[in-house]
Formats: C-alpha cells, sequence, structure tokens
C-alpha cells in the first residue's frame, strides 16, 4: 500500500495554526491530529519543521503531508528546494509545495525542484498546490506525483467564499495524477461532492481545526440576527 492508496475516497485534515495564536503549539497539534484520526481522517496535512517533526514521532504511521509557509503572499508554500528538502528530512511522506506557474525565490523552476528533491530524498512524493488549470498541466509535466487545489482563489482578489469544485472536476477528468481538493471546503456536503466530482482525497482545515475561526463565524451570524431584531 501507498500514501495514494492510503488516502484514496479519504478524508485529510490540515493541522496548522498561525504564530501566536493559542494553537501555536507542536503538542497541540498532535493532539488536534489524533482528534482527527479517531474522527476518521486518513492522513494530516501540516505546516512548519516543528510541527512537522513532533508529528512525525507521535503518528508514525499517519501518512503526513508537509510544507513550510515562508511568508503569506506570492510563493509561500514551500517555495525553495532548501524548504523542500526540509520537510522532507522530517519524514514527511509528501512534500506540499507551490505548484503556481509563478517564479520561485531560489531561481529554479518547479521541474528543477521536483527533480533535485527526489534525487536526495528518493520515495517521497511531491504535491502541487495549484490555483488554475495550467498550473496544474505545468505541474504534472514537471513530474508532481498529486495535484491539489490548494491555492485556487488565493492568488489575486477577493477570496472567494466557496470552494472550487469546478476546478477539481476539470483537474480530475484531464490528470493522469490524482487530484487532491483543498481550500474552502467547509462543509461534510462540500467535502462529498468533491469526490464526486473525481476527486483522490479531500483535504479540510480551517473547518475541523481553526476553533478561532469557526466561532467567529457563528458570532458574526448572531451579531446579524442581533442587529436585525
Ligand atoms: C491558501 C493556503 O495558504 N492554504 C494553506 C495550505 O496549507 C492552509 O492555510 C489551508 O488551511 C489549507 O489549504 C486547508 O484549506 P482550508 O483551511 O480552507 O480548509
Amino acid at each position: 500500500m501507498t500514501v495514494l492508496d492510503d488516502i484514496r475516497g479519504r478524508l485529510v485534515v490540515s493541522c496548522q495554526a498561525d504564530a501566536g495564536e493559542p494553537l501555536d503549539d507542536p503538542a497541540h497539534m498532535v493532539a488536534l491530529a489524533r482528534s482527527a484520526c479517531n474522527g476518521g481522517a486518513a492522513a494530516i496535512r501540516a505546516q512548519g519543521l516543528r510541527d512537522l517533526r513532533a508529528l512525525r514521532a507521535a503518528l508514525p504511521d499517519t501518512p503526513l503531508i508537509g510544507l513550510i509557509k515562508d511568508g503569506a503572499s506570492g510563493v509561500y508554500i514551500t517555495p525553495t528546494l532548501a524548504h523542500a528538502e526540509a520537510v522532507a528530512a522530517t519524514g514527511a511522506d509528501v512534500v506540499a509545495l507551490d505548484g503556481t506557474r509563478r517564479p520561485r525565490p531560489d531561481g529554479r523552476t518547479l521541474a528543477e525542484t521536483v527533480a533535485a528533491l527526489r534525487e536526495r530524498h528518493p520515495g517521497v512524493l511531491v504535491m502541487a498546490d495549484v490555483a488554475a488549470e495550467a498550473d496544474a498541466y505545468a505541474a504534472v509535466a514537471a513530474g508532481v506525483d498529486l495535484v491539489g487545489t490548494t491555492l485556487a482563489g488565493y492568488t489575486g482578489g477577493a477570496v472567494p467564499h466557496d470552494p472550487d469544485l469546478a476546478l477539481v472536476g476539470a483537474l480530475a477528468a484531464a490528470l493522469p495524477v490524482p487530484v487532491v481538493a483543498e481550500g474552502r471546503i467547509n462543509t461534510p456536503e462540500e467535502a462529498a461532492e468533491a469526490l464526486r466530482r473525481g476527486a483522490h482525497a479531500v483535504v479540510v482545515g480551517t473547518a475541523i481545526t481553526r476553533p478561532a475561526v469557526v466561532t467567529a463565524r457563528f458570532a458574526a451570524a448572531l451579531v446579524t440576527r442581533a442587529e436585525m431584531s
């Protein structure tokens, strides 16, 4: 069984906390990840070397998708080969990296990044986080193992409210590699719809592991009600 077999048709839970948030502690991420696995998650996606090392040690048999966020705009998801190598060195099974066609900060192409990572870390899988169909075609040509819709809606303009399930469907129909639905999947129904549209797996983060954001949605709804009455 490969990691891709393990996650087929399943839920992957993203356990990430921004710096300074109350949950920004590897012990909290491990607790979130254990809870997610108890609830049926097949794999965990996580950010930052500290959290990745803690998760690998605590959950050695759970497939782990790792990344490093360097900044919050432009190419910030595992932006360079050095970041990708550092993620692979934590023991993550999959390295998720920016798979858009934007220039990378170290000047390497995505194809060069993938090739060098594979040479130094044989066996690691590479997931391209893309924003658009053309990104995905280029990423597949560059040799990635799977493609995620992670960055759809995050490369300019207002962030949409809904997940880009149309992109999931288009990529699943066209690509020769597994497509992971990721980004703003906020309900079980949306997760199921992503699978119906051909996703190999579904990543959910915020709706499960960011309680401040989820709480704010409830609180905002109550404020609106109070204003109307
Ligand atoms: C755009 C970006 O930086 N996405 C990040 C990628 O790892 C995370 O902040 C998201 O939480 C993750 O993709 C899961 O998505 P959602 O939290 O919407 O379920």
